[in-house]
């Protein structure tokens, strides 16, 4: 696809933008490759079955059978509209009061019925689309957040993908209503047809043959020419879309930083470079609409007429009534449509193969990962009080970069670790193995049940709601070590006081209250976010902590208040550190010593070979 070159202006002329192409598509991405329509039949039907195969099928197939059935009634009052008519011109063109008033109360009847069968009709579908939207969303979202599936997606290049949010917010609500908008209309038109075959056949046999002969060339031309390059074109405009949207939502995350380096200038020339090149597709794919609209008028309007041609000598020659070339147009016409729904609603189906497309790959990527055999073996026991490493090796994900070497370590309970060594050697990842968010490598990690640990990272995650909520997370409340120890949970005299030990005083008043709502990891500053993580330290009272440079927004006397508490609280704790005040707080040094070799020796050792290197 050429991508259009040229610098932009935004409105503000303060801005200046120049476009960027930041993102070039894999080749391995359906949005790329143009696929025949009928690749993604087996997808749909492997995501459409999921519902109808899980714990609500019972729900699922009794939406379905009302759906259907009501597509049934719908198809018998089409026939008898199709009677009605006929009596009704007939009694018109042949001046028959009688008959034209007895047309009449027929007409009357079908509406007295198809009011309501449309508006329950209506209804019916709704409550499918939703119920069928919720649960889909509902299982994406468990296989989502279950065993850190979200954070593996991100570092895992086989499984490589793009905006996972806008999948499950946008593509399945997208699917479920095309899905059930086309397998309806397929239904009510496989009954049409059958329905309004038998009126044609009594008639005119000829001409159901000149129909099938005419839908069956027509749909597979329209498929040939168009379904594929569609279906590319919906994929690549829904990715580009997402990839337009998570770049304004970085913008928002990071709003400080970007306007601390001026950054907003190459964030919009990004952001207007993302919008570009969806602009483009859409271009591209209003081109081949606009084709396929024409194509479909020329398919309509080159046998719009032929029913009355056809039927109109027969009627000259008096062998039928006036009213039956109208049933006859009625019914031709009804079965066109029937057979031509490949072709009137190509648009629909492709936009519904690139969301199952985009579906699917999800769903087996989040599938996947829960079965993704773990190299580095984590053997969490609630027996278990200190930690170990036996064996370990460990890489970096993808690139496969050497992080740790045989690696054997026993820290037992009540001892402290502090892990030291260069920038970027390795210490935040070997928390990440030790968790068993990374699992490159082997290697055996002992360690108490996931429950009984807590890691602090660099930096604190400061979830949506109250104050009361970012004191209490990860846990809601009633998980708490302290009730338990304690005998009850803490009430909100208790929650001040914690907040005044991990020198936090004021902050509860200063914002109003523990029900005050605000952003807060723009409002606190990095340091008191990060004395809140301590207060969470406190409340969950982990026979195991790791804190990943938790102090180091804090001054030296904080540091110091904070390892304090954290020595009351937590007697077996990790920490990783690059300031030399630490060792005082902990028994042993785990260093790096360069190739993913590692040393341990205690914090006294440490500091005497440190002395003597300095002598
Ligand atoms: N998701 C990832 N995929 C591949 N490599 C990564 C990933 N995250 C980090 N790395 C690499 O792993 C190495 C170790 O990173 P790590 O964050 O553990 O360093 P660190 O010792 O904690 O650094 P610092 O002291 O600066 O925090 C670095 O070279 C880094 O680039």
């Amino acid at each position: 696809m050429k991508q259009s070159d040229s610098s932009t202006l935004l409105d503000k002329p303060t801005v200046r933008i120049k476009v960027v192409d930041t993102k070039t598509p894999s080749v391995n991405d359906p949005g790329t490759v143009s696929r025949p329509l009928s690749f993604t039949v087996p997808k749909w039907w492997r995501v459409a079955t999921l519902w109808f195969r899980g714990d609500e099928k019972q729900r699922a197939w009794t939406y379905a059978a009302i759906s259907v059935t009501l597509c049934l009634l719908n198809t018998l009052l089409l026939v008898r509209v199709s009677y009605a008519q006929r009596m009704f011109e007939t009694a018109l063109a042949g001046k028959e009061q009688g008959d034209f008033y007895k047309g009449v109360s027929n007409f009357v009847v079908i509406i007295i019925f198809a009011a309501p069968l449309m508006a329950i009709q209506y209804y019916t579908e709704q409550r499918l689309t939703l119920e069928w939207r919720r649960w889909l969303t509902n299982r994406l979202l468990m296989a989502y957040f279950s065993d850190q599936t979200f954070f593996r997606l991100h570092i895992q290049d086989d499984h490589h993908i793009d905006n996972p949010d806008q999948r499950i917010c946008d593509d399945v609500p997208q699917y479920t209503d095309g899905s059930v908008f086309l397998v309806t209309a397929l239904i009510k038109k496989l009954f049409n047809c059958v329905a309004f075959t038998g009126v044609l056949w009594s008639i005119e046999p000829k001409m159901v043959f000149f129909l099938l002969t005419y839908a069956v060339v027509g749909t597979w031309l329209t498929t040939y020419v168009f379904g594929g390059r569609l279906m590319q074109l919906q994929y690549t405009c829904m990715q580009r879309e997402g990839d337009l949207r998570f770049e304004i939502v970085r913008t928002r995350e990071n709003a400080e930083s970007i306007a601390f380096y001026k950054g907003e200038s190459r964030e919009a020339s990004q952001a207007n470079s993302r919008l570009l090149r969806l602009v483009v597709t859409i271009v591209r794919k209003i081109q081949w609409q606009a084709g396929l609209d024409l194509w479909k008028h020329v398919y309509v309007y080159a046998t719009m007429l032929l029913p009355a041609l056809w039927m109109a000598p027969k009627y000259f020659a008096g062998t039928i009534e006036f009213g039956v070339i109208s049933q006859v147009g009625f019914a031709f016409h009804r079965i066109e449509a029937a057979l031509s729904v490949l072709i009137m609603k190509m648009a629909d189906f492709s936009g519904l193969a690139a969301q199952t497309e985009r579906l699917e790959a999800l769903l087996d990527a989040v599938v996947h990962q829960g079965h993704e055999p773990t190299r580095i073996q984590q053997v969490p026991s609630a027996r278990t009080q200190g930690l170990s490493l036996e064996h370990f090796n460990l890489r970096t994900p993808g690139s496969g970069h050497l992080i740790a070497k045989a690696l054997d370590l026993d820290l037992p309970p009540g001892k402290s670790l502090l892990i030291v060594g260069p920038s970027g050697c390795g210490k935040s990842s070997l928390l990440r193995a030790i968790s068993g968010l990374w699992t490159s490598g082997s290697g055996l990690v002992r360690c108490p049940s996931i429950a009984q640990m807590l890691f602090l990272p660099q930096k604190p995650f400061m979830p949506l709601g109250p104050l009361r909520s970012q004191i209490l997370f990860p846990s809601s409340g009633p998980r708490l070590e302290w009730g338990q120890r304690h005998g009850h949970q803490p009430s909100d005299k208790e929650l001040l006081g914690l907040l005044d030990d991990v020198l936090l005083p004021d902050l509860a008043h200063k914002v109003g209250g523990l029900e005050t709502e605000l952003e807060w990891g723009h409002v606190l500053s990095l340091g008191e976010q990060q004395r809140m993580a301590f207060l969470r330290l406190l409340l969950h009272q982990p026979a195991l902590a790791f804190l990943d440079e938790a102090t180091g927004a804090c001054d030296e006397n904080t540091e110091a208040a904070l390892y304090g508490i954290l020595q009351t609280s937590c007697q077996t704790f990790v920490s990783v550190g690059h300031r030399m005040q630490l060792l005082q707080y902990h028994d042993l040094v785990l260093e790096c010593t360069g190739k993913g070799h590692w040393q341990l020796q205690t914090s006294i050792e440490y500091q005497q070979r440190r002395a003597s290197q300095r002598a």
